[in-house]
């Protein structure tokens, strides 16, 4: 039997700013939560502490990019934060790729552009400072909103996806990651329960949790995962598949065919 091919079994380090996040720690503390420069400059701490599965997530859009990338056509990384998806995928694409990173916050842009300046120079990368709701999709093989959606407004989402599914290309991929909760209230408080032990175990203080879980009121707005499914298909995706959901996180791949 031939030996597999070792970058199909890629499991990267990421490039993450090791800055700790004592955001919540201190007073005042950002509230509504908002993406400035306070929250830029600890967010890759910050990400990677608070979502279970983050660096699993990161690397499998890797894999699934790699996959549905077709040349000539477009990456979108929408709401790309620091830019550390863009940057693995910088490093680990074979070919020549056009990368476009979108988010609406100037302050992370500024960390994404420095990350950014390590890649080699074959990629074409383009930063755009926008809103979601204003990006046009068209020519993109692969669209990634990693965590993204569950900021925008809830009725500005299905609008968000049919602009996504219209500008795929035939074959082409959207990688979708997001905070869901339960229908189910009793499934609900347990799901809270044990995310909030998984921030305990990765540093954060009760305060800082009961914080941040005020802040982010009605500015992160989960959906449960039969909506969010149902927006796909409202929006003409056909085939989804589940990648991972661990408690209330959910990562899933949506192709047009
Ligand atoms: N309407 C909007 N339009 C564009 N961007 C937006 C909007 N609203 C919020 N953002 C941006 O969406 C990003 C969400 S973080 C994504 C993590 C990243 N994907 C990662 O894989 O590291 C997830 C989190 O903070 O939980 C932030 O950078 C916002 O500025
Ligand atoms: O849902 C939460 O409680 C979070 O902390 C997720 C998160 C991660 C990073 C920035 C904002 C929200």
């Amino acid at each position: 039997m031939n030996s597999p091919n070792s970058s199909d079994f890629l499991h990267p380090e990421l490039f993450l700013d090791p800055t700790w996040d004592a955001l919540f720690e201190q007073s005042p503390y950002p509230k509504p939560f908002a993406f400035n420069e306070d929250v830029a400059r600890v967010f890759d701490n910050m990400v990677s502490r608070s979502i279970p599965l983050y660096r699993e997530a990161i690397a499998a859009a890797v894999h699934w990019t790699r996959a549905y990338y077709q040349p000539g056509t477009r990456i979108i990384d929408v709401g790309c934060s620091t830019g550390t998806l863009l940057e693995l995928l910088g490093r680990f694409l074979a070919e020549p790729a056009i990368l476009v990173g979108v988010d609406n916050a100037q302050a992370m842009l500024d960390k994404a552009q420095q990350k950014l300046n390590t890649l080699p120079a074959h990629h074409q990368v383009e930063l755009v400072c926008d809103r979601a709701e204003a990006v046009s999709f068209e020519n993109s093989s692969v669209v990634i909103l990693n965590y993204t959606l569950q900021f925008l407004p809830v009725h500005h989402r299905q609008q968000v996806l049919n602009a996504i599914y219209s500008g795929l290309v035939p074959g082409g991929l959207l990688f979708l990651s997001e905070k869901v909760k339960s229908p189910y209230p009793r499934f609900q408080e347990q799901l809270t329960r044990h995310y909030e032990a998984f921030k305990t175990r990765n540093g954060y203080a009760q305060t800082e949790i009961e914080r941040k879980k005020e802040a982010l009121e009605n500015v992160l707005v989960p959906l449960t995962e039969a909506q969010q499914i149902a927006m796909l298909h409202r929006a003409g995706f056909k085939q989804v598949e589940i990648l991972s959901k661990f408690h209330n996180f959910l990562t899933l791949v949506a192709e047009k065919t």
